[in-house]
């Protein structure tokens, strides 16, 4: 007889609050357990997408050595001078690549420049990003720190490599997604296999206390959702990350050592006929104000997977009877993304 007591769960609570439950997986028992456990924690995990759009997973296999260098080099790449950090600044959408200085983005539902642009000057959000796409595109270099210095050398090698670290655990959460859809579980390798992703760095400053209480709608980053499949987000232990509620309330994604929080994105959302949700989220001031008159600093580290560009995106099998229950038309993946990142940025 099998001891259940010592036997490793699948499936755990990470956040329980306002009917949002967010499951807390146990990552290791898809990637390396029985075909039983294989199936229970990908059910785990496609619950947790169809109920609340969170999950968390543990034993992910991504090595913490390599998650601390990222944080240390995000934080000493986001220390540069400004007119560094600026040389190497975001162009286009159709790029997305490079540094993002405070206010320039803001994440928002709107469609119209105008009221995005009217909200980014009341309420710009309190952060500053990096991002790099897939390296070596034709046309689409990354702004790579490496001509620099030193220390921008072993920025780029260290983000270089966590790129692919990220680009594989991504193909495994697909697979399990594709298992606990009840499809094959390579059904998605074909739309995983180019790795069209974004890694994004991310700063929130330290920031007097004042500032949120002088203007209560102030965020570290405006409530959104994400565009494309899956986001793998690597938080530290700050705190600031909520969640929308069903009640409709913000509730905390608290920091778990060891575990990364995954979000379904709009494009999940769409493929999987609204099976999958694509929740709100936002980040604010962390839950306890500390003594002094200042919050610390914040860096997170968001893993934006996408669909290869070129794969056409519509409907995923057993998610509708006929062509009516086909909520949206097909799209192509990189159009798509392209088209939101257009509405999200100003020049
Ligand atoms: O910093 C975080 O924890 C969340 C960031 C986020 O939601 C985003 O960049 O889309
Ligand atoms: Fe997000």
């Amino acid at each position: 007889m099998t001891n259940m007591v010592n036997a490793p769960q699948a499936v755990t609570t990470a956040v329980s609050k306002d009917e949002l439950f967010i499951p807390l997986i146990d990552f290791s028992l898809f990637l390396n357990g029985t075909d039983e456990d294989k199936k229970a924690a990908a059910n785990g995990m496609v619950d947790g997408f169809k109920n609340a759009g969170f999950i968390y997973i543990k034993n992910h296999g991504v090595p913490q050595p390599s998650i601390d260098r990222v944080f240390a080099e995000s934080a000493l790449f986001f220390a540069r001078p400004k007119d560094q950090k600026n040389t190497l600044a975001w162009t286009t959408p159709q790029s997305n690549r490079g540094y993002v200085s405070h206010g320039r983005e803001k994440v928002t539902q709107l469609a119209d420049p105008s009221l995005i642009q009217a909200l980014r000057n009341t309420n710009p959000d309190l952060k500053e990003s990096f991002e790099i796409g897939r390296d070596n595109v034709p046309g689409l270099p990354n702004h790579w720190p490496e001509h620099l210095d030193e220390e921008g050398k072993v920025f780029t090698e260290t983000m270089k490599a966590f790129f692919e670290t990220c680009k594989g655990l991504h193909i495994e959460v697909m697979r399990a997604i594709g298992l606990g859809m009840g499809l094959e579980m390579g059904f998605f390798d074909k739309f995983t296999s180019g790795g069209d992703n974004t890694l994004r760095l991310l700063h929130y400053p330290a920031v007097k206390k004042d500032v949120f209480v002088k203007n209560r709608d102030q965020v570290r980053a405006g409530k959104h959702t994400d565009y494309g499949s899956i986001t793998l987000l690597f938080q530290d232990d700050r705190g600031g990350l909520q969640v929308r509620s069903p009640q409709g309330t913000f509730v905390n994604a608290t920091p778990i050592p060891g575990t990364i929080v995954i979000n379904a994105g709009d494009l999940l959302a769409r493929w999987s006929n609204c099976r999958i949700k694509s929740t709100e989220h936002q980040v604010v001031e962390p839950p306890i104000a500390p003594d002094h008159d200042e919050y610390p600093a914040r860096y997170s580290c968001a893993y934006f997977c996408n669909p290869n560009f070129e794969q056409y995106i519509e409907a995923l099998p057993g998610t509708y009877q006929s062509e009516e229950d086909k909520k949206f038309p097909g799209i192509l993946s990189g159009d798509y993304l392209v088209q939101r990142l257009q509405s999200t940025y100003t020049a």
